[in-house]
């Protein structure tokens, strides 16, 4: 497939729209392309507000490129992928906490599509053994992920997790790692092999969400 030997291949930023209004969404997602983000994330929150229309409406704007709905499915995964195919995503997203049945039910649905999946580990405690698991359930994408509660909470973020992110790429995996990352924090981990970096916040509530994005793209792309 050819969006996944892309992601194999290459450092990608992907850009979270975790907004709750559209036209918020819509400005950061065009100043994101602008930037050069490769991955532009409808986020949970704009698709609990949106739904399918969110996503065709993120997917209208990313023209060619390559637009992840995180569904952060639970149960029904076939069901959540078809939402993904009618919206018109790429990437959909489960949770790996979540049973097996779950995981292989919105792979096999999003597979028919074309849509790759990417299991979220985010509050899985053997990350690594969890990851083993996944893998043979046979989804695209592992993401590492501290979540927005837990940021807060104990003042860590996915940077701090170095060994886990190691371990879970000698699996030959697409990896994606999310949760507070910056342009600060990002060039501590900027030498593991990961293909995905999730950046939200740093970026949606800076002062200058193109100057932010544009720095973070120069970071990852080198
Ligand atoms: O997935 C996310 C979170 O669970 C809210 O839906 C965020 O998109 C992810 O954590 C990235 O955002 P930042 O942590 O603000 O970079």
């Amino acid at each position: 497939m050819e969006l996944l030997e892309k992601l194999l291949k290459s450092k990608n930023l992907q850009v979270a729209l975790d907004f709750i209004d559209l036209k918020n969404a819509e400005e950061i997602a065009k100043q994101s392309i602008e930037a050069g983000a490769d991955i532009l994330e409808v986020g949970t929150p704009l698709i609990k507000s949106y739904g399918i229309q969110g996503i065709r409406r993120i997917r209208e704007i990313a023209k060619e490129r390559i637009v992840l709905a995180d569904t952060k499915t639970a149960d029904a995964g076939d069901v959540e992928a078809e939402i993904v195919h009618l919206g018109g995503g790429n990437i959909m997203t489960v949770l790996g906490i979540m049973d097996d049945a779950t995981i292989e039910s919105a792979v096999k649905k999003a597979h028919e599509y074309g849509i790759l999946v990417q299991a979220d580990l985010i509050n899985v405690k053997d990350i690594l053994k969890r990851a083993e698991e996944i893998k043979r359930l046979g989804v695209d994408i592992i993401g590492l992920h501290v979540g927005l509660d837990v940021q807060k909470k104990r003042g860590i973020t996915i940077s701090d997790l170095k060994n886990e992110i190691k371990k879970v790429s000698e699996l030959g995996v697409i990896v994606s790692v999310a949760g507070g990352l910056n342009k600060n924090n990002i060039v501590d981990i900027i030498d593991l092999p990961i293909n995905i970096y999730v950046v939200g916040g740093a970026i949606t509530r800076a002062k200058n969400p193109l100057e932010e994005a544009k720095q973070i793209v120069k970071i990852i792309k080198g």
